[in-house]
């Protein structure tokens, strides 16, 4: 069978779907974190509310949902049509559109600490430029940042622990071996070793960047005090601090993780959410900080940076966002819901699993009898639960996002499923 919108005929199972993706695509996926961990393939055909329909046509409840930008669920006409009629007015000049003034100004009403902002068309992108920038600022290159904490893929914040001490080592084959050079990680939450890297390196520090909630190995709060405590550091010693909301941005709150916890970074860097799923980013701060680029004494460039297609998504997402006054508090309800309804299915099924949660975002890991997380048990859990019609990543890292598509009712779904598949586990 020839699917008529992409030509490409369709081999009738989701394995032979994508065995034939295998053929071109090199390792089958654009991006390598789709391919962490996957037991049993699954090839999407469409995907709408908060529901996905794989090629064989089997129909799933999804609560990965796009690792996390559909905050109104997939394919959401308030802002899919928006997007659809721009494209139908031009959606790429590389002139000015007063879609950027729009956009621009929804951000820094929304974010306490953006006043100005740059847009971009990646997490990684933007990030890339913000820790340039803030490089630019300080004029110092050494950066503080916290093991577990992804900053994207690029050749300036991919890395991994380094076997003993506080240097990290770059993140994959190729990079050079220098680039994390200017680079310490701590732990997170770790106060003591905040504390000693300021002092053995407070006048170098250039920067410090965390996520304001780490959401890439599960979900992990800040511990109370601890960033008030990065805020307070930085600013005596004259670091940028910069909070990367690429999922908490518009997430755990209107205005973010630094409206909820109270705490404003010089610099910001948003995604996700904040364009409703179309390709999109952003970082920005105070006009001070942005100042460099105001100048553009700082360089920050991108053909498709802030395209109006982007901008319109965007000023459909957070115009929606802004005239919602309960969407915060439904969502907190309904996370609170799921919360207790997944720790429900565990106990009945005499699994110990770790549930961690900030608003809606959570985080769900089969532990084993040492209480460590069991990957494998996981992942036979999670292929358990795909067999039974519901869908969250096999990488128990990442976390799970609800949506105001979800109802209580396909929560209850999830979690009856999700006791059938703990309770059948090896
Ligand atoms: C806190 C944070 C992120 O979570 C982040 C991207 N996250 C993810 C990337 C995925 C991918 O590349 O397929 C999927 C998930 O692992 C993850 O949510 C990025 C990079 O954004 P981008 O992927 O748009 O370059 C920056 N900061
Ligand atoms: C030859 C070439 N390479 C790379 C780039 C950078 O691409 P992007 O602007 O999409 O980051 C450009 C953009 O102008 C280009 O002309």
């Amino acid at each position: 069978m020839t699917d008529t919108i992409t030509n490409v005929t369709a081999p009738p199972s989701n394995k032979a779907a994508y065995d034939h993706i295998h053929e071109v695509v090199a390792g089958g996926v654009s991006s390598n974190m789709r391919a962490r961990g996957v037991v049993r393939p699954l090839v999407v055909e469409s995907a709408s509310g908060c529901r996905i329909r794989d090629v064989e046509g089997n129909e799933l409840i999804d609560v990965n949902m796009g690792y996390g930008p559909h905050i109104f669920g997939y394919a959401d006409r308030e802002v899919t049509d928006q997007i659809a009629d721009q494209f139908g007015r031009g959606h790429l000049t590389g002139l000015p559109h007063r879609l950027d003034r729009a956009a621009a100004g929804l951000v820094a009403e929304l974010v306490p600490g953006i006043e100005q902002l740059r847009f971009a068309n990646s997490g990684t992108e933007a990030l890339m430029s913000a820790v340039r920038l803030a490089r630019a600022t300080s004029g110092r290159p050494l950066l503080l940042t916290f093991e577990g904490h992804y900053h994207g893929w690029s050749e300036t914040l991919l890395r991994r622990p380094a076997p003993e001490g506080d240097r990290p080592l770059p993140g994959a084959a190729g990079m050079i071996p220098e680039a994390a050079h200017h680079t310490i990680q701590v732990p997170w939450n770790d106060t003591a070793a905040v504390e000693r890297v300021f002092a053995e390196h407070g006048a170098e520090l250039g920067a410090v960047i965390c996520e304001p909630v780490l959401g890439n190995v599960g979900v992990v709060p800040p511990a109370p005090g601890f960033l008030e405590l990065l805020r307070l550091r930085t600013r005596e010693r004259g670091a940028v601090l910069i909070f990367d909301e690429v999922i908490t941005g518009f997430r755990v709150a209107r205005g973010g993780a630094q409206e909820r916890y109270g705490v404003v970074p010089d610099l910001t860097v948003l995604s996700k959410v904040m364009g409703g799923g179309f390709p999109v980013a952003a970082f920005g701060g105070s006009r001070e900080v942005m100042e460099p680029l105001t100048t553009y004494e700082a360089f920050h460039a991108g053909v498709y940076a802030g395209n109006h297609a982007a901008l319109r998504a965007v000023t459909a997402t957070l115009t929606k966002i802004r005239s919602a006054p309960d969407l915060y508090g439904d969502l907190e309800a309904l996370g609170a819901y799921a919360e207790a309804r997944v720790r429900e299915a565990a106990t009945a099924a005499g699994r110990n699993v770790l549930v961690e949660r900030v608003g809606s975002v959570l985080s769900m890991a089969l532990l084993d009898d040492a209480s460590a997380v069991d990957r494998a048990g996981h992942r036979a859990v999670q292929t358990a639960c795909q067999q039974r019609g519901v869908y969250f990543h096999p990488v128990p890292d990442e976390p799970w996002f609800l949506s105001t598509a979800h109802t209580t009712q396909d929560i209850d779904t999830v979690a009856g499923v999700l006791k059938e598949s703990l309770a059948q586990a090896p």
